[in-house]
């Protein structure tokens, strides 16, 4: 088990957005996420929800308004210390492909200055389920693979903030669920993880709160079954559908017809 860092705290958006070009592309978003909050961000395409996480991660994508984790403006701190406190698992799996599997998630222990990169590669690598490839190059993989390998960068970096962009599009139904039990648990572990979703099933099923992104700029958060009724949903993408839940209390959001 990754142990969880010690600093818990809040993360405070306020009136904030993410920039591309010269456009805004939300309404400004004031949302206070308490640590173990998992969020999934959901929105048809281009709605904006990579470029939020992008924002956050101060990762090349500009913002506006304020990302405050505990007392630290995110924007402000040095990139190092940053490393420290956000990890960003991005949708595109690019990577130098000559890389092989364990370096690559050095690179997450290695940003954030963990003392035992070595332990910490080893235990992401195993808590993703890809501990039989940390030999292989990279360029070699699959494209769940790589996604996996990703998620374990990530891992490896064991910060309080996590950002997941789409992190189970690539997955076999096993390994969706992985991902999904991960979720959970560093949730469980009182960190904070942020994750652009497109399936709504997951987002029911491993969030405690859902933030959707509407095409004209507005956004709705609060709890999944709420945020994700049929009313929203139909106005956000204009399908109609009904969450069913099965005899194990599993969620299932599905279109009617
Ligand atoms: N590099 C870029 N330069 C300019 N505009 C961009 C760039 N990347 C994305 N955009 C635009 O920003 C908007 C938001 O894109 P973003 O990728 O954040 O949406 P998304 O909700 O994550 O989409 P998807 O669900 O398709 O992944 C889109 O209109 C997109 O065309």
């Amino acid at each position: 088990m990754i142990p969880a860092p010690a600093q818990l705290r809040q993360l405070r958006l306020t009136e904030f957005g993410a920039i591309q070009g010269s456009t805004a592309l939300s309404d400004p978003l004031t949302l206070t996420l308490e640590p173990g909050t998992v969020l999934g961000i959901v929105g048809p395409n281009g709605v904006g929800k990579s470029s939020l996480l992008g924002a956050i991660a101060h990762s090349g994508i500009a913002s506006y308004g304020s990302a405050l984790f505990g007392e630290e403006e995110l924007s402000a701190t040095r990139a190092r210390r940053r490393a420290q406190l956000v990890s960003l698992m991005a949708q595109d799996h690019g990577a130098p492909g000559e890389l092989r599997v364990s370096e690559l998630v050095g690179v997450g222990a290695w940003a954030s200055g963990r003392a035992d990169p070595g332990d910490a590669v080893a235990s992401a690598l195993a808590r993703a389920g890809i501990a039989e490839l940390q030999d292989r190059r990279y360029s070699e993989l699959s494209g769940g693979q790589r996604q996996l390998v990703q998620l374990a960068r990530v891992l490896a970096q064991n910060t309080p903030v996590v950002l997941l962009d789409e992190p189970t599009s690539a997955l076999d139904l096993s390994h969706q669920r992985a991902v999904e039990q991960i979720m959970r648990g560093l949730g469980n572990q009182g960190r904070i993880v942020i994750a652009a979703i497109h399936d709504l099933s997951l987002a029911l099923n491993a969030c405690t709160r859902v933030l959707l992104l509407d095409p004209g700029g507005s956004s709705h958060n609060g709890a999944p079954h709420e945020v994700l009724g049929p009313d929203r949903v139909f106005a956000a993408y204009g399908v109609r559908t009904t969450i069913h839940t099965t005899p194990k209390g599993r969620r299932i959001l599905a279109a009617d017809d």
